[in-house]
């Protein structure tokens, strides 16, 4: 845990609805070029691009700041997926509501999460992908809450694993705000009361 006074906070932009930091910018930075090393070098010796597949909204921060840290070519492709509704806990019932721009046969697809909570999400998404015959397909997630995961999610690799909290920051919205935040953190209780 992190004490607000030791960042760089963009000055009260939420006021004071953060709770608390959990990860900070430099510790994200950081691991996210060590999972851009160990991409760059497992497909190295590739002969075709990269193709990420960024989970939106909430991992379109990481994918932007992963892919340019990547020593090796890659190429971009956004999917929304909802399975959430109006709940905060995953119906594993998942929707597309925006689905990839192009045919994924034959390519080297990693999917690029930001968040594994039960993992009912992501699986139920790379069944989904696996069904359109990429040549192969990994997943790497900057985050986790291994205390919740339901799901049996063969991960390339995971940022970092967290408590079972809702996490905002980084891409992770509450209610489409903080999205914005260079560090991923917890609100206070009494945002959750007052939205
Ligand atoms: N802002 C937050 N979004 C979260 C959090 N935990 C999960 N999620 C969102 O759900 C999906 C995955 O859910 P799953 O239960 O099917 O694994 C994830 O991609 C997020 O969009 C959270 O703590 N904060
Ligand atoms: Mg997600």
């Amino acid at each position: 845990m992190h004490d607000k006074k030791d960042f760089a906070v963009p000055a009260n932009r939420y006021g004071d609805d953060v709770e608390a930091i959990l990860i900070g910018e430099k510790e994200l930075q950081s691991r996210v070029q060590e999972l851009a090393d160990m991409v760059s070098e497992k497909y190295a010796d590739s002969e075709q691009d990269l193709l990420l597949v960024c989970v939106l909204k909430g991992a379109a921060f990481f994918l932007t700041d992963f892919a340019r840290k990547l020593s090796i070519p890659s190429e971009l492709e956004f999917m929304a997926v909802s399975s959430y509704g109006a709940s905060t806990s995953s119906s594993g019932v998942v929707r597309i509501l925006k689905d990839l721009d192009r045919d994924i046969a034959g390519r080297n697809v990693l999917i690029v999460e930001d968040i594994i909570d039960s993992g009912l999400t992501l699986s139920w998404l790379i069944r989904n992908l696996e069904g359109r015959n990429p040549a192969s397909l990994n997943v790497v997630t900057l985050l986790r809450k291994p205390e919740v995961v339901k799901a049996d999610i063969d991960l390339l690799d995971v940022g970092f694993d967290i408590p079972n909290e809702f996490v905002i920051g980084y891409g992770l919205d509450y209610a489409e705000r903080y999205r914005d935040l260079p560090y991923v953190g917890t609100l206070h209780p009494d945002v959750y009361t007052t939205n």
